[in-house]
């Protein structure tokens, strides 16, 4: 892919896009409370695989998902309307740590369990009105390294791609989700099992 940019080098440094949009923090969270989480989740959070519309079909979310935050702070979200779960005191946790690094206070997460490298999410912005006009997000991986595609929805020869490591942060911001996509994209070579936390302020 002659376009494909490398958005991040292996070494971690950040190249590409502004900081105003995107920016990626190696190790917020160390191997051992990554493993922890990881499993932690896997074992205990009620998974759901969600009806969506594919290319006018309809199937399952080729990943579980489930919601939490505070109440009465519902979501919709592939032409569904979701509850939250209220915070558990490992969510709390993990959200304090992001906070000071973003600067913001989030009202909800949205957690993705991708067991293989058959589970994916689509190309989609996380647009929706709720998260007002400039969307906060906090995405944290525990688990596999996944690839990130970005590619700009107006010319979709720019793009980029990102290795999300165990215990990374990614933030999204700005005007990303106007003038960007993303996806999780599904991977031929075995992948294990990755979860993926973000965190959104629903207004
Ligand atoms: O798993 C990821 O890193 C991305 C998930 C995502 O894009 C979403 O939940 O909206
Ligand atoms: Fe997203």
């Amino acid at each position: 892919m002659a376009n494909q940019l490398s958005f991040f080098t292996d070494a971690g440094q950040s190249a590409g896009l502004p900081k105003e949009l995107l920016e990626y923090i190696p190790a917020v969270f160390s191997g051992q409370e990554s493993a922890l989480y990881l499993q932690r989740f896997i074992d205990t959070i009620p998974w759901e695989q969600t009806p969506i519309m594919m290319y006018g079909k309809p199937m399952l979310t080729p990943r579980l998902t489930a919601w939490f935050g505070d109440t009465g702070k519902s979501y919709a979200y592939t032409g569904n309307r979701f509850n939250p779960y209220p915070w558990t005191d490992d969510l709390i946790a993990i959200k304090k740590r992001l906070e000071p690094l973003a600067g913001v206070v989030y009202n909800s997460v949205l957690l993705n369990y991708y067991r293989d490298g058959n589970d994916s999410v689509a190309w989609h912005a996380d647009d929706e009105q709720e998260l007002g006009p400039q969307p906060h997000i906090a995405s944290v991986s525990f688990g596999q390294v996944r690839r990130f595609d970005i590619r700009n929805k107006a010319d979709h020869q720019q793009k980029y791609a990102i290795k999300l490591e165990n215990g990374s942060l990614l933030l999204m911001k700005g005007s990303l989700q106007h003038e960007w996509e993303h996806r999780i994209p599904k991977s031929t070579t075995p992948m294990g099992a990755r979860i993926n936390l973000t965190f959104r302020v629903i207004k």
